[in-house]
């Protein structure tokens, strides 16, 4: 059987998901959020001509190197505006304060001297006015971030700065996510002989957290259609992640469970690695459910690829794949007929270049190589080999 790209998976995946009902939310919670409804400036920034420095208001008319101004007032910055400066008249004036009907320069304090009740300027005209223009940053009604675009403290300010408290959001998605298998210990309990720890779990709830979902990570299910069947009824969710028993093996019970409860699979496999075997159905009700690849590199990259977007998806924006490039660092052989992530270190040279070192080992098992690499390098299905130097596809993640 043929396995889809990643980019039709993706696209599979993309296509049966439709995005949660918006809310409003304060700013205070709107971090790492999608915006449902583009943010529109109430009023214009700065609200009138102010001041970037402190210093003296006058007509750039005026300005010349001994000239002697009258001081007629001061200007400060929450001051109301009010004041006037007319012909050979200066304002005392600080940063961020309006400026004074007919002043259209700022004279900075560092070249004037006051003398009694008027103001000696000590320099010429400059190049800069140091007047921040009414609006200089955005005007009024102007759109200042689209709808789909995620918040982060940068985008927050301009929010606030444009006067909303709140702002309209893709809905928060809950995302349960299910670990499976008998071998599985949670970190802290002691651990038998055969036992492993549930490392996919908490770096799953980590990365749902940080892309604007609630995770609700349960606990692990025994390999037993039962024991999974009664964990996904004892839980509230719109999106739900499950983690190994996605393969073959005997006792891979996930899928056969999901499918007594009517759900419909859309994704079985992927042309990846790691990767390979992850799924995604739909339930009968429409909720999504992504499977990942229990070894904990497979199951991370496939969030990467797959749950990223498919969390933006639902919050109402679109994750774009955006591939960098970088150059080889070490030669590589060729690549069999998966697409193939692998987790390498990224250095920029002294001379600007981005040269990326992928760990010898890509076992998808290995949970130290995840934690040292920096970026995901591509190499498409059948790349032949690629010399010292060579550019390569990287994928910076989003942890
Ligand atoms: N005969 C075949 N065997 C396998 C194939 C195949 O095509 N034919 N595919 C291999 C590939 S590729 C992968 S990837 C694995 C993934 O299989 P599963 O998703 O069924 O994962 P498990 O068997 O449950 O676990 C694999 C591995 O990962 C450990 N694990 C599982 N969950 C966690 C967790 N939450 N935290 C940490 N580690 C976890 C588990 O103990 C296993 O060691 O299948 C190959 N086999
Ligand atoms: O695809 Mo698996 O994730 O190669 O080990």
């Amino acid at each position: 059987m043929k396995l889809p790209t990643v980019e039709e998976a993706r696209a599979a995946m993309l296509a049966a998901v439709t995005p949660l009902a918006s809310t409003s939310t304060p700013l205070g919670e709107a971090d790492g959020r999608r915006l449902a409804e583009p943010v529109r400036a109430l009023r214009c920034q700065p609200p009138f001509d102010a001041s970037a420095m402190d210093g003296w208001a006058v007509r750039v008319a005026d300005v010349a190197r001994g000239a002697r101004l009258r001081i007629v007032g001061e200007s400060a910055a929450g001051g109301e505006a009010g004041l006037a400066v007319g012909p050979g008249e200066a304002a005392r004036i600080f940063t961020g304060a309006p400026l004074p009907a007919g002043a259209d320069y700022v004279v900075v304090q560092e070249q004037a001297r006051r003398d009694g009740d008027e103001v000696v300027l000590e320099a010429g005209r400059g190049p800069a006015s140091y007047v921040r223009p009414c609006g200089g940053d955005f005007r009024e009604g102007q759109v200042l971030l689209e709808a789909g675009v995620r918040l982060n403290p940068w985008r927050l300010a301009l929010a606030a700065s444009a006067g909303w408290a709140r702002v309209v959001c893709g809905g928060r998605p809950r995302v349960a996510i299910l670990p499976n298998g008998d071998e599985l210990v949670e970190p802290g309990r002691a651990a038998g002989a055969h036992q492993i720890y549930n490392a996919g779990a908490p770096a799953l709830a980590a990365f749902v957290a940080r892309q604007g979902g609630v995770p609700k990570a349960l606990r692990h299910a025994r390999d037993d259609e039962a024991d999974i069947l009664s964990l996904i009824h004892g839980v509230t969710f719109d999106l739900l992640v499950t983690i190994g028993g996605a393969s073959v093996g005997d006792h891979d019970r996930v899928k056969p469970a999901l499918r007594s409860m009517g759900a419909e699979l859309h994704v079985e496999g992927c042309a990846m690695r790691p990767g390979k075997p992850v799924w995604f159905a739909l339930l009968p009700d429409g909720r999504p459910v992504l499977g990942l690849p229990g070894n904990p590199a497979s199951a991370l990259v496939c969030a990467e690829l797959f749950l990223g977007p498919l969390l933006a998806a639902v919050q109402g924006g679109a994750e774009d794949m955006a591939f960098e490039t970088a150059v080889l660092a070490e030669p590589l052989p060729s690549n069999g007929p998966r697409d193939h992530y692998m987790r390498a270190r990224i250095e920029t040279g002294r001379d600007g270049a981005r040269r990326v070192t992928p760990f010898p080992n890509q076992d998808s098992s290995l949970v130290s190589v995840m934690a040292q690499a920096d970026v995901l390098v591509r190499r498409p299905p059948f790349a032949p080999a690629a010399p010292l130097g060579a550019v390569v596809e990287i994928l910076r993640p989003g942890v």
